[in-house]
């Protein structure tokens, strides 16, 4: 003891010394530095030690596992993350993996996606999204807590029940639109793929409805816009997973950068376009509005006035308006919840649409099932728009739509950068690990759906749910940072879908297990989802 207390006088003696040389104002930054530097060391000694308690593959120093993420080929990343969970998750569904220094964890068990989910304190999303800030900048998706916040507030009101009731006649307008284009396909008996059909429908229906612009996708569907769209997110998803393209100072040399610039040049164009556009006419009927009210010197009527201040209003008129009206929102801003919701509000409903079909055409017994409960709703009826009471009740169809997302979640991956510690039975996963809920492992888990891989509306009657962990099925997210559309998303797929088998019987061309799946920023199929469509008789 005593030679140990003599070793550190003469330690601490040594370093006054150091320091008798130096000024004050030097001294008092070198003691700031090293304070610094040991709490860094402690916090990151204890991160290391709680993430590597949980199981996961065997890792090289520095790089970790880098390497098995970024190797090899780029369509593989969700499948190498599937696989990693299945044989490392399996006992306690949760598993790790180091990304460089940058530690993941990867979760598939509905008890420990509940704690980070439903805690409204954990809603700050991980580094990965940055990728998408160059073309999403503040966006809702992309945002941090405090930006997010009161944007998410203002925004809201756009979804509103009320609101969604009046988009019913575009979402059956823009399906029919798509028939048309689906009877074009009556000869091919090879089959085509249905995705590019549910993808323009999509943009169509949202433009039109949140946007008030038709930009005529289904009718002019070699868009630059729309193949910019598709070309930015091949490139994010590249960038995500190649660690060394992840800095900017390298990735602004690359060509794929240049591609990316041309790519948001397109995009925000048109967003920005949108936006003027309409923020021109909003103010051209407000001058109108005020020139009403100069002329009579009475004022307007009372219940004009009110009328005009009750009347809910859609997402775009919501955002310029609010910015008109002195909410600090920016037209950079406004633009940026464009170019989030027309992604968010498109690309996941297509794939998700597409994918149902395809399940459809490879069982006629279940199409069998969901064209009779819509016959029997229409009364046979092939041709009249349902209203939004019939749309509520076609239950089974709904069900067929959750079992789609069930087995195809649009988002297959949801990350979150954890702003505290969380504890999972007896592991704590430590504040400033990015955690990956796999929800496309969390839906197959056979404890919740017993033989999890096969279609199965059923597993959606009222009788079969109850009981079931409010996380186990979480398509949309759950907690305070869910998806924002999911009504307007079920609502069109009611419209679209029903739409469609009121005329057509679909056939899968290809077997659902031969896919080879994409995981994009969206689930997709990599080479397409081939059906033939016939006339109903
Ligand atoms: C089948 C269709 C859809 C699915 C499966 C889906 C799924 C999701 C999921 C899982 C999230 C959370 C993402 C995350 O935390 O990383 C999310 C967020 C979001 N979704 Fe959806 N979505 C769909 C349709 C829509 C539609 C139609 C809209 C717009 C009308 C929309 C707008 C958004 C927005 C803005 C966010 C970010 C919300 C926030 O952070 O506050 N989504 N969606």
């Amino acid at each position: 003891m005593d030679v140990y207390l003599k070793n550190h006088a003469t330690a601490a003696a040594k370093i006054a010394s150091l320091f008798s040389f130096l000024s004050p104002v030097t001294t008092v930054i070198l003691v700031m530095m090293v304070c610094a530097i040991v709490t860094y060391r402690k916090r990151r000694a204890r991160l290391v030690y709680h993430i590597n308690r949980i199981p996961g593959p065997f890792m090289l120093p520095i790089i970790g596992n880098g390497l098995h993420v970024s190797l090899g080929c780029k369509d593989e990343f969700l499948d190498r993350i599937v696989s990693a969970q299945k044989m490392y998750g399996r006992r306690i569904g949760m598993s790790r993996a180091w990304n460089g220094p940058i530690p993941y964890v990867m979760i598939s068990k509905a008890s420990a996606v509940e704690p980070i989910l439903s805690n409204p304190k954990l809603v700050e999303k991980s580094v990965d999204y940055d990728y998408m800030k160059p073309w999403l900048g503040n966006g809702l998706l992309t945002s941090r807590a405090s930006v997010w916040h009161p944007r998410r507030k203002t925004l809201t009101p756009a979804f509103h029940f009320k609101i969604l009731s009046e988009f019913v006649n575009i979402f059956h307008k823009q399906a029919l639109v798509m028939n048309e284009k689906l009877a074009e396909q009556l000869d091919n008996q090879g089959g085509f793929d249905i995705v590019p059909f549910t993808t323009l429908c999509a943009l169509d229906i949202f433009c039109e409805t949140a946007m008030g612009c038709a930009v005529n996708a289904q009718k002019n569907s070699d868009s630059e816009y729309v193949r910019a769209h598709k070309q930015i997110g091949k490139i994010i998803r590249n960038r995500l997973q190649k660690v060394w393209l992840r800095p900017d100072f390298i990735f602004k040399h690359t060509a794929e950068y240049r591609k990316h610039q041309e790519c948001l040049q397109v995009l925000h164009s048109f967003s920005d376009r949108v936006v003027q556009e309409r923020k021109a006419e909003i103010v051209a009927k407000r001058r109108q509005v005020e020139d009403l009210i100069d002329l009579n010197n009475n004022g307007p009527a009372e219940d004009s006035i009110d009328c005009c201040k009750k009347k809910q209003l859609a997402f775009l008129d919501l955002l310029i308006e609010g910015s008109l009206d002195g909410s600090g929102l920016t037209d950079l801003d406004v633009r940026e919840e464009v170019d989030t919701f027309v992604i968010g509000g498109h690309d996941t409903t297509a794939a998700a649409m597409a994918w149902i079909l395809l399940l459809l055409g490879s069982d006629q017994a279940i199409q069998d099932r969901v064209i009779h409960e819509i016959d029997e709703i229409m009364n046979g009826d092939r041709d009249r728009r349902p209203t939004m009471q019939e749309l509520n009740d076609m239950k089974y169809l709904e069900c067929c739509i959750k079992e789609g997302l069930r087995l195809y979640p649009s988002i297959p991956l949801i990350a979150r950068r954890l702003t505290e510690d969380v504890q999972v039975d007896d592991y704590i996963i430590p504040s400033g690990t990015t955690t990956m809920i796999v929800v496309y492992q969390l839906h197959r888990d056979p404890t919740v759906f017993p033989n999890p891989d096969k279609y199965n509306p059923d597993n959606f009657l009222p009788e079969n749910c109850s009981g079931r962990h409010p996380y186990a099925y979480i398509p949309f997210s759950a907690g305070p940072r869910n998806c924002i559309g999911q009504k307007f998303a079920i609502l069109e797929e009611k419209m679209v879908l029903s739409t469609v088998l009121r005329k057509f019987r679909i056939e899968a061309v290809e077997r659902r297990e031969d896919v080879k799946l994409l995981g994009d920023l969206v689930l997709r199929p990599r080479d397409g989802l081939k059906i033939r469509v016939s006339r109903r008789q």
